[in-house]
């Protein structure tokens, strides 16, 4: 297929302004101290040239205007990385543009194996209902609507996706890099570098390459510099178009985004191209939410909205520390604070602090570009984040020994939450990993682990690889893996909650109802898929009856499909890889008090818990920042970390 044809002319009617960088500002940085790819390769070094063909400013009204009036027609978009941005944002994509083909190529075999298959190889509530409509489609719809092609294909074919596209979007990951030059904090784009290579070679001339992943300031540059070494002569555009879902809310925060931001080149032609990713959104984001940049604000923008995230969590937790040691409470803090609305009330919950594959990654992505930049201070400042973090994070482990005497030896501690946040089987710098890992020093007799979301094979590995295999029971260790919430909680003597599951609240009735939501029995895919109306509750949605039945059928496993296996493993205790139709009920905490030891201690690491109640029941609470009954009592509070 050829690459973007455009609808209408190639110049939009209304002349397009953009916001471009000032070309002093861009000369007076010196290559020496950019940051450069962590290898150093030269194909990756910046090249800090000024843009040529200055084309002003594309805003809101000139890109409703070119979009009205010359979107050019994206047809085949391409998404190279099957991952947890990459599978879900193409299959929303394919739901809202039912005449454009979306691509997800990956090179592990396992995983696109898996996303053509009935186990996907991440849960996030509603994706397998739009999975089922896009990548299946159906013979016949709801309201008499024709049936639905399927327009979503997972393949491992790289080469072809590439040649076919419009639009490709390199969605790759970019952790940190863990040896050499910047070991530590600057980004590994080995990953990324290699497949810009292999874009460079296969995309067909006048293809829209896009940066989905988080990548360091300027990246662009380098792609662009990519493209220019493989195919002199041959006219691509380079876009930046960041992606800002989270974890366990990814569904809802695609359908719903509150921006889409799209950094184009200072050029006529990048607005072009801005227009016709922008078209694709425009299917189901209202235009206004469209935010265009220039291509480096918007790689930069990126890595500050996480980074200002995790700074509001690094500062509530230093407050929480504050909290323990005065008497104070956090969530009474935090209340106050955040009634300001120029603070505002979210990402204020204080607990040992934020896991998950990115924030700490980019922050740290931040610091290496301001060291590269000479910016001592700034990088200081923002390091400092992560080491608040950290502190957070330690001060559980400090809690659980002053609870049990200074010593485990002997006894059974359980750890309720390994995945690195609610509604999610992501575990990624998960705190709970580290929680284990230093609870295991501690020579317990158990260390009991359980997560409503993560199998039991899927735990213990990712223990055994961060904590060494030594841990693992099997291999005469303290740490078992259960898939029954009351066994790992059974003769235990403290219960550590390190994930924020609704499962483990002990809150009013409304937690029930919050997780039949997020269980994804609450939420209705509502319409046609053709007309790809989606109800305004959709974090959970569900095919409704009718169009389920008008659904083809999901590809059938092989006789060896070793997810089918591991299924039927775990049968018995009704835990698979497909966790989303066996959310639990919430815990019985009156159940848990009888089977454990005296004088049962739990340890709310994250502030789940109405400690008032859990003490007329019979508990000694203890919550980072909040006070327990036993604390309210002995003022002045213990000066504890
Ligand atoms: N996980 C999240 O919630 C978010 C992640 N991001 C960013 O999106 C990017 C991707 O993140 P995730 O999807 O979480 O990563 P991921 O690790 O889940 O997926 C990346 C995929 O890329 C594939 N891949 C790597 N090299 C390849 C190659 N040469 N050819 C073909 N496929 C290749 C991997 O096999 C993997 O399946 C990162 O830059 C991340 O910072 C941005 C927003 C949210
Ligand atoms: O770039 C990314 O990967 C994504 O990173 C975060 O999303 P995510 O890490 O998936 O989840 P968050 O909801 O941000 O939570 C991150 C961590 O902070 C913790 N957290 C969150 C909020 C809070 O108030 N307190 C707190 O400790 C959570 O438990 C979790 O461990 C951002 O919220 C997304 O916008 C971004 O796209």
């Amino acid at each position: 297929m050829a690459a973007l044809t455009p609808a209408t002319p190639a110049t939009p009617a209304t002349p397009l302004q953009f916001s471009g960088l000032d070309a002093e500002d861009i000369t007076t940085l010196d290559d020496s101290t950019a940051p450069t790819t962590p290898d150093g390769s030269s194909s990756f070094s910046p090249n800090l040239r000024p843009q040529d063909d200055d084309a002003g400013y594309l805003n809101v009204s000139s890109l409703s205007a070119a979009l009205a009036a010359a979107a050019p027609a994206v047809r085949n978009v391409c998404f190279i990385g099957a991952g947890f941005v990459g599978g879900p944002t193409a299959a929303v994509i394919a739901l809202h543009n039912p005449h454009i083909r979306v691509t997800v190529v990956d090179k592990d075999h396992t995983r696109i194996r898996r996303w053509n298959s009935k186990h996907p190889p991440i849960y996030e509530p509603g994706l397998n209902d739009i999975l089922r409509v896009v990548r299946d489609g159906s013979t016949a719809t709801k309201g008499d609507a024709a049936a639905r092609q399927p327009n979503l294909i997972f393949t491992t074919d790289v080469a072809t996706c590439v040649r076919e596209a419009d639009v490709v979007l390199i969605a790759v990951n970019t952790p940190t890099k863990e040896r050499g030059n910047g070991a530590g904090s600057a980004t590994d784009m080995a990953a990324f570098e290699a497949v810009t290579a292999m874009v460079a070679r296969h995309a067909s001339p006048g293809a829209i390459i896009v940066e989905k992943s988080t990548v360091p300031c300027r990246t662009a540059q380098l792609v662009q510099d990519t493209l220019a070494l493989h195919r002199p002569g041959v006219e691509f555009q380079v876009l930046s178009n960041p992606e800002f879902l989270a974890a366990g809310t990814a569904i809802k925060d695609l359908q719903h985004a509150d921006r889409i931001l799209i950094g184009s080149s200072n050029t006529a032609a990048g607005h072009k191209a801005a227009t016709a990713l922008a078209s694709v959104y425009a299917s189901w984001i209202p235009t206004e939410r469209i935010i265009t940049t220039n291509v480096f604000s918007s790689e930069l923008a990126k890595l500050v909205a996480n980074s200002m995230l995790a700074q509001r969590i690094s500062s509530i937790n230093s407050i929480a520390a504050v909290c323990d040691a005065t008497g104070a409470d956090i969530d009474e803090v935090a209340r106050a604070v955040g009634a300001d609305p120029r603070i505002g009330s979210k990402f204020l919950k204080a607990g040992i602090g934020f896991g998950g594959s990115c924030f700490k990654k980019d922050i740290l992505s931040l610091v290496y570009l301001a060291e590269t930049l000479v910016l001592p201070e700034v990088a200081q400042y923002w390091r400092a984040v992560v080491e608040m973090n950290e502190f957070a994070r330690n001060r559980l482990v400090t809690r659980v020994l002053r609870c049990l005497n200074n010593t485990l030896t002997g006894k059974k501690v359980t750890v309720l939450g390994f995945a690195f946040k609610k509604d999610t089987n992501d575990t990624r710098e998960s705190p709970a990993l580290d929680i284990i890992h230093a609870l295991a020093k501690e020579n317990p007799r158990e260390i009991a682990v359980y997560d409503p979301l993560c199998t039991a094979p899927q735990m213990a590995e990712q223990i055994g690889r961060y904590a060494g295999t030594d841990v693992l029971k099997s291999n005469g260790g303290p740490v078992v893996v259960y898939t029954d919430v009351y066994g790992a909680c059974h003769g235990s003597d403290a219960v550590l909650i390190t994930t924020e599951f609704d499962e483990f609240k002990n809150g009013p009735a409304e937690v029930e109802a919050q997780l039949e939501v997020s269980s994804g029995a609450a939420g209705k895919l509502e319409g046609t898929p053709d007309n790809q109306v989606v109800s305004a509750d959709d974090s959970a949605a569900a095919v409704d009856g009718q169009l389920a039945a008008s659904l083809n059928p999901v590809p059938p496993c092989e006789e060896d499909c070793p997810e089918c296996q591991a299924e039927e493993d775990s049968a018995a205790d009704k835990k698979n890889d497909e966790p989303q139709s066996h959310r639990k009920a919430r815990l019985d905490w009156t159940k848990v008090y009888y089977d454990m030891n005296s004088p049962h201690w739990v340890l709310d690491g994250r502030g789940v818990l109405d400690i008032s109640v859990m003490e007329k029941l019979g508990f000694r609470v203890e919550s980072i920042g909040r006070q327990s009954g036993l604390a309210r009592k002995s003022f002045p509070p213990k000066n504890y970390r």
